[in-house]
């Protein structure tokens, strides 16, 4: 296992890259930690690809270097840089069993039969298929044939690091929850070095220790899921986690106030004056319908999502979500939203502004 830094990093797919634009990775220093189990989430064409390529070594990044522990390995190629890895789509041999598909990595490398046997069956139990261990891979479902990926690509126990693109894509719902349970246990178990390739926050968050958000190929958060919710860096971690995603809106910043068109409300810290487009952020749950405290609302809808209900609203003529808890009358008489003040982070030309004592 190893510790993986990224140093100077920058990767443009344009032969001779000039402007911040040409660049599918924007330069970035990072240090991901022996044994953490991180996801790299963001939506499509952010560059998630790009990196995970790039450490795997299918990629050679335009600028900087990507160091194994303290080897410099932005030269060697995938073979010499001793990672698992699993696609999105299935990678076996059909003409193997699904035993012999499992055992093909240790074998490769002249592991002992006795470990091999009681490894591919601690790994089968894993993904649910000891009762399939002896048929042909061939004529299996695409599902199946997936899960046989995911187990190969944890088998061995001396990687370096294990890299996981999108890998459930093909796997069904139920199927997808009990597999992320069991990465996650793996992970435990044995403190692999994962790295979780995903568009999908709930895979993201229910997997990682840290959470690596991407945009616009940049890390723009790296942190844990509770850092993600509470503390957003950037107003795209803030819109992209969260269902809905946090609140957004256009506020002057004076002192420890937002003042939002002659209205104001209080923040929870207080900041020096701000330049640029300045917004406060609220998440939904932190929003709550009083009868007069408060932004006052308007509520144009009301949605049952489960085990709450979910207000879509409009504030000074900004859009707002309310998460609204079980049991709460929505009634006229709720005319007016207030915000929990040290739950609100305020926002300078999309980055979070650290606030000192209010
Ligand atoms: N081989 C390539 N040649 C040129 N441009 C590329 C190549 N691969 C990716 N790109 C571009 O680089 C950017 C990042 O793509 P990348 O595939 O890394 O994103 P991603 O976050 O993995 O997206 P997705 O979730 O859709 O796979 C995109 O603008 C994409 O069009």
């Amino acid at each position: 296992m190893a510790q993986i830094t990224l140093q100077n990093l920058a990767h443009s797919y344009l032969p001779n890259p000039g402007k911040d634009a040409d660049f599918a990775l924007k330069q970035m220093d990072h240090v991901w930690q022996d044994g953490g189990a991180y996801a790299l989430l963001g939506s499509s064409g952010c560059g998630k690809t790009t990196l995970l390529n790039i450490i795997s070594g299918l990629l050679r990044p335009s600028q900087g270097r990507v160091l194994f522990g303290d080897r410099d390995v932005t030269d060697a190629p995938t073979a010499a840089r001793n990672i698992a890895q699993v696609f999105q789509f299935p990678v076996v041999y059909d003409t193997m069993t699904v035993r012999d598909n499992l055992a093909f990595p240790l074998r490769n490398r002249g592991m002992d039969p006795t470990y091999i046997a009681a490894r591919v069956q601690q790994i089968a139990q894993m993904i649910g298929m000891e009762d399939t261990l002896s048929r042909k891979a061939q004529g299996l479902t695409a599902d199946a044939k997936q899960k046989i990926s995911l187990g190969r690509g944890m088998v061995r126990e001396d990687v370096n690091a294990i890299l996981f693109d999108e890998p459930l894509t093909v796997i069904d719902p139920h199927m997808k929850w009990e597999l992320r349970t069991q990465l996650k246990k793996l992970h435990r178990d044995f403190g692999h070095t994962m790295i979780y390739v995903t568009h999908d926050q709930t895979e993201a968050l229910t997997f990682a220790d840290k959470v690596v958000v991407m945009y616009d190929g940049r890390v723009v958060q790296m942190g844990t899921p509770e850092e993600l919710f509470e503390t957003p860096a950037h107003t795209f971690v803030g819109y992209f986690i969260g269902s809905p995603g946090m609140n957004l809106l256009e506020a002057k910043i004076d002192g420890s106030r937002a003042h939002l068109q002659g209205q104001s409300v209080a923040l929870g810290a207080s900041y020096a004056p701000l330049a640029g487009c300045t917004q406060i952020g609220i998440r939904p749950e932190y929003a709550t319908l009083t009868r007069g405290d408060g932004l006052p609302v308007r509520i144009k809808r009301v949605e049952d999502v489960g085990r709450h209900r979910l207000i879509r609203a409009e504030v000074l003529g900004q859009p707002l979500s309310i998460v609204a808890p079980e049991g709460q009358e929505i009634g006229a008489d709720l005319t007016h939203v207030a915000f929990a003040p040290d739950r609100i982070n305020v926002y300078a030309d999309d980055w979070r502004v650290q606030g000192g004592t209010a």
